[in-house]
């Protein structure tokens, strides 16, 4: 192409008269001060590439520039307009991203809207049990041998897909909707780079042609109950927000979402389990708090669920959550960067009906110090400083004196110390949660935290603010707190969860094998046998339960309501009473899962074993208890 002839002839089309009437100026052809005022160092650039090429480059800079400006101006007035259009015939709602809402929307548009037809989708990876969900149904997570296979079993986790940046456009019920998402204006980015926060912070706008926002509230209604739809069979838990995110988020963040324990399979007193829901359904009544109000008592209503680990006190709070569709909001007092304020902060954040679950209260420290008598004085926060400092120059000078032990003394110590201090009728209960620490009245356990006993009154009774919340408190030492936590107003009822007796030790067996539908199969034969044999060893039953292929008997094949019920006679028959917790029945019951027969059989071979256990555990506990005095 020949550019000097196109050079020349650009700004033939395009001349203007020059105001002070010389020479004509090209639009095309802008003068090199100005060119050279826009780009620094125009003139040298130009001048080099011009010997160069042998072409003068500023009719294609100008060109280029009076295009750009053209279209920054077009996009200007573009959007503009679009403000103007927006301002007069549409209105709009926005939701932030740390609403509720939000996931609700992108949930429903990513189920709705046809995520598969659009060009520009945001992948997203699912976790937790929803993900879980999906995989059960696809089943295909074992390899070849019949072994699970976790990359395989991951890898056909389906992102999810929903709308990105941007404007979409979406019809719904024969109406226009304009959703866009965006990022939250800049002075929420800004603080988030000075805060180091690198969290996502987008806001959703959704527009409707017309002058009012019903038709979006309305879109908003069916969202909000395709959602809630959706979670009707499952329990929301929620913890307080890392602090880096609380600043623009809010105090509450889901961290799960499981599906509802039925209350059925709580085994408890049956009159204590009817008391508890009715008096929760009582207080939860859409009427009550007008009655609370009438009568001048703060709505409001406390739970102490007590007694020895394992014994079901989280099992019930999480199916009473089941049962009245309330989302669980879990605060641990343990947690050593809460602080007084973020506890006010988190219960004034509540929403109107929750189940506010405060697990292990005693382990939280905040008890009277019985040794000096003092009912004021406790042993966390302000109030505890001082027995802190105390504690901890006891501990120094302990420190001191220490010998060094082998490791072996250390280990069995240690152990024992930890059984004392769980006050745990068992050694190996099969709760799955992590250990927590517990308070002995003279430890200084608790000095991480800065949340006093007076701080969680406070935030207990707190302002009208959490009106309508269930607060359920767990402990397996009740006669460890202060009476001021659980008086009437902040304690209305108490549970208390014992150790299994005959009913209830019957119920559990019935319970674990009147479901055994889904147990999985292997499907190798050679591993079942290898497995079966292994099994079997490990035991200790090589009775012939596994049959001539190595695979264990389903012994629950064929087997009546009437057999189950007597062999669940026969297996509370073996176990004493008052010693084992429910958890520690389960575990047993969980190695024979189709096995009910074998359960049976070697249950006073489990219970003569774990028996034993304990006592070689209360003897390590004594020894240690020893050395400690002597030390
Ligand atoms: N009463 C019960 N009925 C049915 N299952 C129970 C019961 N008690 C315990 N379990 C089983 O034992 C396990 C532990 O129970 P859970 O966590 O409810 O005990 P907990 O009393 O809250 O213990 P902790 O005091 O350690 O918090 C769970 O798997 C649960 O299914």
């Amino acid at each position: 192409m020949d550019f000097r002839r196109l050079a020349k002839a650009l700004p033939a089309t395009t001349n203007l008269p020059q105001p002070n009437g010389t020479e004509p100026l090209a639009l095309s052809d802008l003068p090199p001060n100005l060119l050279e005022a826009l780009i620094p160092g125009y003139g040298v650039i130009s001048r080099y590439l011009t010997a160069i090429l042998g072409v003068d480059i500023s009719i294609f800079v100008s060109v280029g520039l009076i295009v750009l400006a053209l279209t920054k101006a077009g996009q200007f007035l573009a959007q503009r307009g679009e403000e103007a259009f927006r301002a007069v015939f549409m209105s709009s709602v926005f939701i932030d991203e740390h609403d509720d809402l939000f996931d609700m929307v992108m949930g429903w548009l990513s189920e709705h809207q046809g995520s598969a037809s659009r060009r520009s989708v945001r992948a997203k990876t699912q976790h937790g049990s929803k993900a879980d969900g999906q995989l059960e149904e696809s089943g295909d997570a074992l390899d070849d041998r019949g072994m699970f296979d976790y990359n395989k079993w991951s890898a056909r986790t389906p992102p999810r897909f929903e709308p990105y940046y941007g404007r979409h456009m979406l019809w719904y019920k024969g109406r226009f909707f304009l959703f866009r998402r965006s990022q939250r204006p800049s002075i929420g980015q800004r603080l988030q780079v000075q805060f180091g926060s690198q969290q996502d912070d987008d806001v959703l706008q959704l527009d409707c042609i017309g002058r009012s926002t019903e038709p979006i509230r309305d879109l908003l209604r069916t969202i909000k109950i395709w959602s809630l739809n959706r979670l009707r069979n499952t329990t929301t838990i929620r913890h307080p927000t890392p602090k880096d995110r609380a600043r623009f988020g809010g105090a509450w963040s889901k961290t799960s979402s499981r599906p509802s324990r039925p209350m059925e399979t709580v085994i408890l007193d049956t009159e204590q389990k009817a008391g508890v829901i009715k008096d929760m359904n009582e207080y939860l009544h859409p009427s009550s708090p007008k009655w609370y109000a009438t009568r001048g008592i703060p709505y409001r209503r406390g739970y102490l669920f007590h007694g020895p680990p394992g014994t079901g006190k989280t099992s019930l709070s999480f199916a009473l959550a089941g049962i009245f569709g309330l989302e669980i909001f879990a605060i641990s007092l343990q947690e050593p960067t809460l602080t007084e304020g973020d506890l006010m902060q988190l219960f004034n954040s509540l929403p109107r009906r929750c189940i506010v679950l405060l697990e292990d209260v005693d382990a939280a420290g905040l008890v009277r110090d019985v040794q000096s008598g003092k009912s004021d004085k406790f042993k966390r926060g302000k109030d505890g400083k001082e027995a802190k400092k105390d504690d901890e120059k006891a501990d120094e000078s302990k420190g001191a004196k220490e010998k060094p032990k082998k490791e072996e003394e250390y280990t069995l110590k240690d152990l024992a110390k930890e059984l004392k201090a769980l006050n745990a009728p068992t050694s190996n209960s099969s709760d799955s949660k992590p250990k927590k620490r517990t308070n002995n009245n003279n430890s200084n356990d608790n000095s991480g935290s800065g949340i006093s006993l007076s701080g969680l009154l406070n935030a207990i009774d707190g302002v009208a603010t959490h009106e309508g919340r269930v607060l359920i408190m767990t402990t397996n030492h009740p006669e460890k707190l202060d009476a001021a936590l659980v008086r009437p107003g902040r304690v209305d009822r108490r549970v208390g969860f014992k150790l299994a007796m005959k009913e209830q030790i019957s119920e559990l067996f019935i319970r674990m094998y009147a479901a055994s539908d889904q147990i999985p199969e292997t499907i190798d034969p050679s591993l079942n046998h290898t497995l079966a044999n292994g099994h079997a060893k490990a035991n200790g039953h090589t009775n012939g339960k596994p049959v001539a292929n190595g695979h264990p008997e389903n012994q629950l094949a064929g087997m009546s309501e009437k057999n189950l019920e007597e062999l669940a006679l026969e297996f509370a028959g073996h176990i004493p009473d008052d010693t084992f917790t429910p958890a520690e029945i389960q575990n047993h019951l969980m190695r024979y899962k189709k096995e009910p027969r074998t359960a049976v059989e070697l249950a006073e071979k489990w219970v003569t074993e774990l028996l034993k256990e304990k006592e070689d555990s209360a003897r390590a506990e004594d020894q240690a208890e020893g050395e400690d005095e002597e030390e």
